[in-house]
């Protein structure tokens, strides 16, 4: 491809082994690393070409394809999406969603009214807003602003990645690379593969500068970027993404999910990108 490929990240610390050595491999372009549903937005108004965003974005857009064998995704627990709460799941009835999320935020109502059958009032939890604003029983943080929370005041903190995986024994995927219709997949996929690969062997470098930004333990950076978060779509993740589908379109949320799209026209890569 000949003009600059307008590519959008998550400017979270999850994001970094991701789009690390992206410029090793994929030239020319441009890089804008926004909050997940800033991403989602930009791409359905046509101004990225590919973005890191919120797989229940994914699963609105008919028309986008995805880099196979990505994702940021989680076995068990993710310590980067919790909701909060005053109270126990079954006696939540209003939650406060942070802006950022839109996967996240759906994950939310899929537990409560599945999980728990809880019909709640869901509010924005604008990016800017601190949770000591909040009025709601619950909240809901993610990225970076919940690696950071604490909240004393909040007796309960649940880990959504445990929730979902305790419930369904499946993975969470979180986000994919999504790629508008105009960028032919075959051109781009292999470069974001190979940069994913090198950039899960710097995890260390990446883990030890992250912490020093952010103001976080780097050995826990470290764990967090080796062992919690997944980079790999694989079968299992697969799996775990067409039982959220399925529960999101159970909920209206999302349409239902036609299984073509999660196939890959790229045969050499399917395997390249298969869990291990
Ligand atoms: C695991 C995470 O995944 C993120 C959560 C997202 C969401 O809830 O919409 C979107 C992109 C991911 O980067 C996280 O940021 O903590």
């Amino acid at each position: 491809m000949t003009r600059q490929v307008r590519v959008g990240a998550v400017s979270y610390l999850n994001a970094r082994p991701l789009i690390e050595e992206l410029d090793r491999y994929v030239p020319p372009w441009q890089l804008i690393l926004d909050v997940p549903s800033r991403l989602a937005d930009a791409m359905a108004a046509g101004t990225l070409d590919i973005g890191l965003i919120p797989v229940v974005e994914f699963l609105r857009a008919p028309d986008y394809t995805f880099i196979p064998g990505i994702a940021i995704a989680s076995r068990g627990p993710v310590l980067s999406v919790t909701l909060f709460s005053r109270v126990k799941w079954p006696h939540i009835r209003r939650v406060a969603l942070d802006e950022g999320s839109r996967t996240s935020a759906v994950l939310v109502r899929v537990l409560l009214q599945e999980r728990w059958g809880v019909e709640a009032e869901y509010q924005p939890l604008p990016l800017h807003h601190t949770v000591e604003d909040v009025e709601a029983d619950a909240v809901l943080l993610i990225g970076d602003r919940a690696m950071h929370a604490c909240l004393p005041g909040w007796p309960y903190a649940y880990d959504l990645g445990t929730e979902w995986t305790d419930w369904t024994g499946l993975p969470m995927v979180y986000a994919l690379w999504a790629v508008r219709p105009e960028i032919p997949l075959e051109d781009v996929a292999e470069p974001f593969l190979q940069a994913r690969q090198r950039g899960l062997s710097r995890l260390g470098l990446i883990a030890q500068r992250e912490a020093a930004r952010l103001h976080l333990d780097a050995g826990y950076c470290r764990r967090y970027l080796s062992h919690i978060i997944r980079y790999d779509l694989g079968a299992w993740e697969l799996a775990g993404l067409r039982r959220f589908a399925e529960l999101t379109a159970q909920l209206g949320l999302t349409p239902p999910l036609e299984e073509r799209r999660l196939q890959t026209s790229l045969p050499a890569l399917a395997f390249a990108g298969a869990a291990p």
